[in-house]
């Protein structure tokens, strides 16, 4: 569904300019639900925005759904915005227009003519997102988290086959971040919706299959959530707290580079810049440089 090879974005300003993604690798594959996480300011945001595509990329290969970013003209990336992906924002009064209901807000980005038929949808979509209670109330009558879900229904209101999300629970309680990522697995297994992260919320990304960290505008490393020895996706279905078992994947650059995380780091004890390297049945382990040999 995604696949970013080296994927730069430059922001050029009067004064400076900002390399915001500074070589990014990324495949995700259809039906996939993954997180992405890291530092403020790392890039996670501008990778959201290329791939819905409300900036162009500066170098680099980008395609979503078959389409290259590159090559699409202005009326393409319109049709593209509409109709390939659907954005959830943290900030809801970029989700939804505050004087109109919950019913009206879902209607308004639908493309289609035919009245009966947009109401019919946005009735549908907002009892998927269990909102049918709250149709005919506006912004300021409804909680954060209910908001968030209207984001979610107003977000597939054109049948988006990837849904972007930035920061959905960063302003919401533990209990309303966990319904709104009930309602995005379920998204994800009954629709087959390929859904795309943004969160600072560890415990969230914790519940994906896939987590891919972004520093310094690269992919820097991978964790996968595994139930024993299942695929990632079943271990989505109905596991429990203690079943669970991640495994971490490192990028290895096309120069061979590999970088490790602060946490594995900490782990192994490796505080400068040296460490170990042998290679031993097949696999190179690393570890801390003893003391004799500095
Ligand atoms: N429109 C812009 N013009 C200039 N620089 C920008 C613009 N948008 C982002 N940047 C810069 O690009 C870098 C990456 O920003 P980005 O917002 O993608 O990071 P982020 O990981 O989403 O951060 P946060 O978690 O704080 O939202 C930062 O240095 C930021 O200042």
């Amino acid at each position: 569904m995604i696949e970013c090879d080296g994927l730069v974005k430059i922001y050029k300003t009067d004064e400076i300019e900002v390399m915001a993604l500074q070589g990014l690798d990324l495949k995700v594959k259809k039906g996939e639900m993954m997180a992405i996480v890291g530092n403020s300011g790392s890039g996670k945001s501008t990778l959201l925005n290329m791939l819905g595509g409300l900036a162009r990329p500066s170098a680099g290969k980008l395609f979503v759904d078959g389409k290259d970013l590159f090559k699409l003209t202005e009326k393409e990336l319109v049709f593209y915005k509409r109709n390939t992906v659907g954005f959830v924002w943290q900030n809801n009064a970029r989700n939804l227009f505050p004087y109109l209901t919950a019913l009206q807000n879902v209607q308004v980005p639908m493309l289609f003519g035919d009245a009966k038929l947009k109401k019919q949808r946005a009735l549908e979509l907002l009892d998927k997102v269990g909102m049918s209670h709250r149709i005919h109330n506006t912004l300021k009558k409804m909680s954060g988290g209910e908001q968030q879900r209207v984001a979610i229904a107003i977000a597939l209101a054109n049948k988006p086959r990837l849904l972007l999300a930035d920061e959905p629970t960063g302003a919401v309680d533990a209990k309303t971040a966990n319904r709104i990522l009930e309602i995005f697995k379920q998204l994800n297994e009954e629709d087959g919706i390929t859904i795309v992260i943004v969160t600072h919320d560890n415990h969230f990304a914790d519940q994906l299959g896939r987590v891919v960290r972004i520093r310094d505008g690269k992919t820097s490393s991978e964790r996968l959530l595994r139930e024993n020895s299942k695929e990632v996706l079943d271990s989505l279905k109905g596991f429990h707290e203690e079943d669970k078992h991640f495994e971490e994947y490192a990028v290895l650059d096309k120069a061979g580079r590999v970088q490790l995380t602060k946490e594995v780091l900490e782990e192994i004890g490796v505080s400068d810049n040296k460490v170990k390297l042998e290679v031993v049945d097949g696999k190179v382990l690393i570890s801390k440089v003893q003391d004799s040999f500095e």
